[in-house]
């Protein structure tokens, strides 16, 4: 049985940077934020839902409007429990079709959002990237010509790096992109092993 290894990380930690390490390596790897928003897209379910809660400005056209989503949510954490409850269980349903679709001894998937939702019981193991939350917040105001202020009240809803590695089988600290690499192909060789032994 292919075993299900969960990568989570605060915003701007490297996990889709540390994803594609592990996909160079020739594990499969879901990105549950990108599939998220492509099903806010294009289920019309969600989107109904989507617009009773947020109103017709959620969609410009016939795309999320993603800053007006971000706008509210982020600041208020019942809208944001609300868009969590109508778009994570389709994610979760879409991404066992896909997990039954892969031929590997463990696949990955990588999410910021594992340890908040609960979602974290459902993968053998969990690795969380970790970096200072200075480096951070300068990756992601740089990466998205972003501010200071928008990515503070992102971090509100994450969880503390510490109360992650507190439930992770791995921690990847990414500071140095090879000191990076290295942690994930022993990680990679470590948990091949541990699937072996299952
Ligand atoms: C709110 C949305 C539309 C904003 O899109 P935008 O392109 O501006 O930002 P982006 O996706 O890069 O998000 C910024 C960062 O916010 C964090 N984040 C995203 N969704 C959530 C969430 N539900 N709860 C807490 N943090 C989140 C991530 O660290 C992410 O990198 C988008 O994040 C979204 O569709 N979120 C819902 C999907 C989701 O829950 N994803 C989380 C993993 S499944
Ligand atoms: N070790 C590193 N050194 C320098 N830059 C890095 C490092 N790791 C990642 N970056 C850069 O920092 C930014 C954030 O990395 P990445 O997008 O992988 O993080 P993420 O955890 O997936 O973020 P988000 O939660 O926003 O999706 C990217 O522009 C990436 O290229």
């Amino acid at each position: 049985m292919t075993k299900l290894v969960g990568l989570t990380g605060g915003i701007g930690s490297g996990k889709t940077t540390v994803a594609k390490y592990f996909e160079e390596l020739g594990v499969p790897v879901y990105i549950a934020d990108s599939e998220a928003k492509a099903l806010m897209n294009r289920s019309k379910v969600i989107r109904r839902k989507l617009i009773a809660l947020f109103g017709n400005e959620a969609y410009l056209e016939n795309t999320l409007n993603r800053l007006f989503i971000a706008q509210q949510i982020f600041n208020d954490k019942k809208l944001l429990n609300a868009m969590n409850a109508i778009v994570h269980p389709k994610v979760a349903s879409h991404f066992k079709r896909w997990v039954n679709k892969q031929d590997s001894p463990y696949v990955i998937s990588e999410a910021a959002i594992l340890f908040e939702n609960g979602s974290y019981k459902k993968y053998d193991f969990i690795i969380t990237v970790t970096a200072p939350e200075n480096i951070r917040l300068q990756r992601v105001i740089k990466r998205d010509n972003s501010n200071k202020q928008k990515v503070e009240a992102i971090m509100a809803n994450q969880w503390s790096d510490q109360e992650k590695i507190k439930r992770s089988d791995f921690v990847i600290e990414n500071i140095d992109l090879e000191q990076t690499k290295i942690q994930v192909r022993k990680i990679h060789k470590k948990i091949l092993k541990l699937t072996s032994k299952h």
